[in-house]
């Protein structure tokens, strides 16, 4: 008997483009959200777009609060939660680059209530997933949640961002190509379910920027509309699989540890760009498809070494060689790979 199903959960309404910032609340209404907002934002992303939005609540008297928060934490999260008890909220609107965006996102799961994603910046593809991901402790948790009701990303913003933000965001985007690798190893050797569809959209993404790197500059709108869809379609690749799986593997794995032993010294994209390179020579050797994934990564001016990290060659081995106990999930990295091997990738990819 058949007795497979599956909840796949999109966002009802993506609205990208420019200015569409000052569409906030006319995107609430479309959406059928009502009540008090609370906006869920952090410093820069407050400056730049949250207190816009919340003169927008204000104006047609929707008595908005705003709470600022500063690491993507589960303490963060009991924060927002505690705000939006106190004031009898309606719905979330998480502002900001992906920690904010994550702990609102969790938030409003928590609470059983709509949220709307508004991007600052194209720096990572949490935009529009299902997915919130918390450190704690020696452990990364990659957390089920409701996706966005509805994402509203203003390419005059996010053109505005710094540059590195957007490479962050291509870089995590062309991590998708060594994620797809591990969950299909994962899958062979582990009978991990994997998602033809989901696996599929993941590798074409990346494929699809790396293909339009020549036309992705600093501080132009259509570039900034460019990597924003890739982040889109990214993240509707996590919703269809129902985890993170298609867009982070063992490349993510050697950030989230980068991020333990090293933190705060590099973005999460650069971060997992650089993963990527390794994971590649990992995956197949030194005639494998490392350089491309270097070469991608250089011409979208993103990091390829530990220098261009921040970081030092022995906080890169320290974190490739304990990546795998980060969580469980099944990558090249199986249960570990020794020092000599992490030596040896690490120096034929020029990454220390
Ligand atoms: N849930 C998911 O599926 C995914 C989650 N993630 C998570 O997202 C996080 C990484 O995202 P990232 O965006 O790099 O992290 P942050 O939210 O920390 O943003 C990075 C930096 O960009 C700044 N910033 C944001 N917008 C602007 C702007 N318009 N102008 C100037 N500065 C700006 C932020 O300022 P400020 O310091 O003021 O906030 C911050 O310093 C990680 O926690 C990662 O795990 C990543 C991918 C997928
Ligand atoms: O960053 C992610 C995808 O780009 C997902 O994060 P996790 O590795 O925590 O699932
Ligand atoms: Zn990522």
């Amino acid at each position: 008997m058949f007795e497979k199903s599956k909840w796949i959960r999109l966002p009802r309404s993506v609205v990208l483009g420019h200015d569409v910032l000052s569409q906030t609340r006319e995107v609430v209404v479309e959406t059928h959200l009502t009540g008090r907002p609370l906006v869920v934002t952090s410093e820069t992303p407050r400056e730049v777009a949250a207190d816009r939005i919340v003169a927008q609540f204000e104006a047609a008297g929707d008595d908005p609060e705003l709470v600022v928060v500063e690491e993507a934490t589960f303490e963060a999260v009991e924060d927002v939660l505690e705000v939006a008890r106190g004031m009898d909220v309606g719905y979330l609107v998480g502002v900001g680059g992906g920690k904010p965006i994550d702990i609102a996102k969790m938030a409003s799961d928590h609470l059983n209530v709509g949220f709307v994603s508004v991007p600052t910046a194209a720096s990572h593809d949490g935009i529009v997933s299902g997915r919130g991901s918390v450190p704690e402790g020696d452990t990364r948790h990659s957390v089920a949640a409701a996706p966005p009701v509805a994402v509203v990303a203003d390419t005059g913003v996010i053109a505005d961002a710094p540059w590195e933000l957007t490479t962050a965001g291509c870089a995590d985007i062309i991590s998708n190509y060594t994620a797809v690798k591990d969950w299909r190893l994962a899958n062979r050797l582990q009978n991990v379910p994997y998602s033809e569809y989901a696996g599929a959209l993941s590798q074409m993404t990346a494929e699809m920027l790396v293909d339009s790197a020549d036309s992705i500059k600093p501080e132009l709108e259509e570039s900034a509309w460019m990597v924003m869809k890739a982040l889109v379609s990214s993240g509707v690749a996590m919703s269809i699989a129902g985890s993170s799986r298609p867009a982070s593997g063992s490349e993510h794995l050697f950030s989230h540890q980068l991020d333990r032993i090293a933190p705060g010294k590099a973005l999460h994209g650069h971060q997992v760009g650089v993963g990527s390179i390794l994971a590649e020579y990992l995956h197949s050797g030194e005639q494998g498809q490392w350089r491309s994934v270097r070469d991608a990564l250089a011409s979208l001016d993103a990091p390829t070494t530990a220098d261009g990290l921040g970081v030092t060659d022995e906080e890169v081995l320290e974190a490739l060689t304990s990546a795998h106990e980060i969580r469980d999930r099944y990558t090249i990295l199986g249960s570990g790979i020794s020092e000599d091997a992490a030596v040896e990738a690490a120096t034929k990819t020029g990454v220390i």
